[in-house]
């Protein structure tokens, strides 16, 4: 299987004892820059999914085949394991089922699914959860789904914020009855409340986003905490970036003249020119 060791090297970091950041990454670019920086994983955010693929706000208007295109897109390019934001599954849980196949043949390392209700509810301005019968429906459909065993699958539950830790840890500890690889959390706002959790479950946590007293990656890898999202800068500066070189253009710049730009060097790198001219020089019959 193509893609096992991306999905071991995943795994290897979930079994460790450590903390890591993943790089956020979201098309061939970004995954290859990911990778040279020696980021042990990618994450794939759904509403980065959203931005890159559609330019759009995170509210689900994605389609898995757009999200599994632009993994695949990512799985070409590099050997970075991706831990891909799978939302709610794209539907039920027979559509949860499907993402997993799809996003395993993509090349996904591990994937989340959520108990979010979502596309958002008719006149609903708060988000809202799925029943917990209906999450244990998800996560037992989304382990029928895959067939390579070492891709990851991980419940996630943003409960903490949205009813109360209370409902997260009973939420956690169903999701971890089912089989489900780690545990995913957003919404976690305190040491206590994350001690809460590591106390009832035994399963791998992740954490998506937390505020700065949950920030030491020493103090969340005794939690049992093993990956620590950090956002998604990444795709916000590089719209700052082409923003600001457009308007710069626009209002009459010289293109020698900008500022910021990537150099040849750099952007060599991340076309991974130099084995694009081995390659050529073999199969083209050109000199290097
Ligand atoms: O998983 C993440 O990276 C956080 C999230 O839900 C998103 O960005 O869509
Ligand atoms: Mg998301």
């Amino acid at each position: 299987m193509a893609f096992r060791s991306r999905r071991e090297k995943l795994r290897s970091i979930l079994s460790g004892g450590t903390c890591v950041h993943p790089g956020s990454v979201y098309d061939a670019i970004s995954i290859r820059i990911a990778e040279d920086l020696g980021f042990p994983i990618g994450m794939f955010g759904g509403s980065v999914a959203s931005l890159a693929v559609l330019g759009d706000p995170d509210i689900t208007l994605i389609t898995l085949t757009e999200l599994c295109e632009q993994m695949r897109r990512m799985s070409r390019a590099s050997t970075l394991p991706v831990l891909v934001d799978a939302d709610h599954g794209y539907g039920n849980a027979l559509n949860v089922r499907r993402t997993v196949q799809e996003l395993e043949t993509a090349g996904a390392a591990g994937l989340t699914i959520e108990d979010t209700l979502l596309p958002a509810a008719f006149g609903e301005t708060k988000t809202q959860l799925i029943s917990l019968e209906e999450g244990v429906g998800k996560m037992k459909a989304a382990l029928s789904g895959r067939s390579d065993p070492s891709l990851v699958i991980m419940g996630r539950t943003g409960a903490a914020s949205i009813t109360s830790i209370e409902d997260a840890v009973r939420r956690a500890k169903a999701y971890e009855a089912t089989g489900v690889d780690a545990l995913f959390f957003t919404g976690i706002k305190s040491r206590a409340e994350l001690e809460a959790i590591t106390a009832a479950t035994r399963l791998p946590i992740v954490l998506g986003g937390a505020p700065e007293d949950l920030s030491a990656l020493d103090y969340l890898a005794s939690q049992r905490v093993r990956i620590a999202l950090q956002g998604h800068a990444p795709i916000t500066a590089a719209t700052q970036a082409v923003h600001d070189t457009l308007k710069a253009l626009r209002e009459g710049a010289s293109p020698k003249a900008l500022k910021g730009l990537a150099s040849a060097e750099l952007t060599g790198r991340v076309m991974r020119e130099a084995e694009t001219k081995a390659r050529s020089a073999d199969v083209l019959g050109l000199k290097t």
